[in-house]
């Protein structure tokens, strides 16, 4: 186990953050922090609650507020940020001067399977979830990339075995920065 090991997970709703990050965190021996928990802690009530009450704006601010915060928390970690993390600029310049940030990809249809069941996230109480599945995708998807160090496909895969995949890659990743052995300084 590596115990500076740290990841900040992006991607659509639904793309496995949550599912993904806290597997990763038990196998890591770190902890599982997510910007959506920890905002409803903070505010007291549903994201949903909050969104219907206050506007996307009011919710942003907090989010920038708690994405920061939880950043700075001492290492060994899972992040996993709510899917609109990256719209904002402020956002997406903590995300890429902090630890490794993996995205999650996946195809709006793929995520459409996953969470058509699930009445809890407020920007798909829509008529047409898939259309603005469709439409986030096509104006997030660049900017999860820009914030990325690694894109994982997690269509096919199992979640376990794309949590053995992340886990190799960060642990060559860590060992590549600080290099173990004679010639570490
Ligand atoms: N790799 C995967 N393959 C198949 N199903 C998955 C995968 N990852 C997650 N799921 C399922 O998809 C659903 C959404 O996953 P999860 O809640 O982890 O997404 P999320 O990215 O945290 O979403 P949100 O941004 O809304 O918090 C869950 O039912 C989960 O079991
Ligand atoms: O995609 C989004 O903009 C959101 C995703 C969720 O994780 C929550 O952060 C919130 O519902 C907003
Ligand atoms: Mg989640």
């Amino acid at each position: 186990m590596n115990k500076h090991l740290r990841c900040v997970l992006v991607g659509m709703p639904g793309s496995g953050k949550t599912t993904i990050g806290r597997q990763l965190a038990r196998r890591m021996g770190g902890t599982f922090l997510d910007c959506d928990h920890a905002i409803e802690r903070e505010i007291g009530c549903s994201i949903k609650q909050f969104f219907q009450q206050h506007g996307e704006p009011a919710f942003r601010d907090l989010e920038t507020q708690i994405l920061a915060d939880l950043l700075r928390r001492p290492a060994p970690y899972v992040l996993s940020t709510g899917g609109g993390a990256v719209v904002r600029p402020d956002n997406r310049a903590l995300l890429k001067a902090g630890p490794p940030v993996v995205y999650l990809h996946a195809v709006p249809e793929e995520i459409h399977r996953r969470i058509a069941h699930d009445d809890s996230r407020p920007l798909m109480q829509v008529a047409d979830p898939l259309a603005k599945l469709k439409e986030l995708y096509r104006d997030r998807d660049p900017l999860y990339r820009e914030v990325a160090r690694y894109v994982m496909e997690t269509g096919r895969p199992t979640v376990s075995s794309l949590v053995n995949t992340l886990l190799m890659q960060l642990e060559l990743g860590a060992s590549e920065e600080s290099p173990v052995g004679p010639e570490a300084g």
